[in-house]
């Protein structure tokens, strides 16, 4: 099995421990959302491909950004996406489901690809098919207890929980052992958005930083 555990999107997914998501927002929004997430300190960002010029966002923020945060690409459901994804510059890819082809094609780009997974045969299925990390999704539905349960057999595998992770419940999450979290909603809500206020983006950007970086008390 062909295995990326050294590539540096990985390691500066497992030292920066967030995701930031995007979907369904308009190109200005994506450069409010871009600058005020950049500004706050987030290193990994994804656009999903169900966003309306999701690949012009990908390359816009690829130029606009490069050397300081990872761009991805997000709902990433199959090789024809993927394929898209990649020749618009994404330095990642993330599905809500596990796609074989999906992910071999990223083993043979040499980038990184962490499907969507809830249970322990599809979490197992992705990291033996050569996933650097897994998505546990949805977390808003499974809640902390699932993905504690999950760990305890499956600990070698890098857990990114996604769904439902706020600024609240954010470090119950690392507490459970996720390695990561991906956020959406309460990272980049749609009025902030759609009133252009990159600070406020910015604010709350660093804050969710903040909430994530490791601490001494950290595994
Ligand atoms: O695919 C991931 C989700 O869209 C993110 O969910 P969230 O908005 O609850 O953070």
């Amino acid at each position: 099995m062909k295995r990326m555990h050294t590539s540096q999107v990985l390691q500066e997914l497992l030292s920066a421990r967030m995701v930031a998501i995007v979907r369904g927002i308009t190109r200005d929004q994506a450069r409010t959302a871009g600058e005020g997430l950049i500004a706050g300190g987030v290193r990994l960002m994804e656009v999903t491909l169900n966003t309306d010029g999701a690949l012009h966002m990908i390359e816009g923020w690829r130029s606009a950004y490069d050397g300081r945060a990872h761009v991805g690409a997000g709902t990433v459901l199959n090789l024809a996406m993927a394929k898209e994804a990649v020749q618009a510059g994404a330095q990642f890819l993330i599905s809500p489901n596990v796609d074989q082809a999906v992910i071999s094609f990223a083993l043979e780009q040499g980038i990184d690809v962490w499907p969507g997974a809830m249970t322990p045969t599809e979490i197992v299925a992705a990291y033996e098919a050569g996933a650097s990390a897994v998505k546990l999704f949805p977390m808003g539905s499974l809640g902390i207890g699932y993905l504690k349960e999950i760990r305890a057999p499956l600990d070698h595998i890098p857990l990114m929980a996604t769904g439902g992770v706020t600024i609240g419940n954010i470090a119950d999450y690392f507490e459970a052992g996720a390695c990561a979290v991906g956020i959406g909603s309460s990272l980049l809500p749609k009025a902030e958005l759609e009133s252009g206020n990159v600070e406020a983006v910015q604010e709350r950007a660093a804050a969710f930083v903040q909430a994530a970086a490791r601490t001494e008390t950290d595994k």
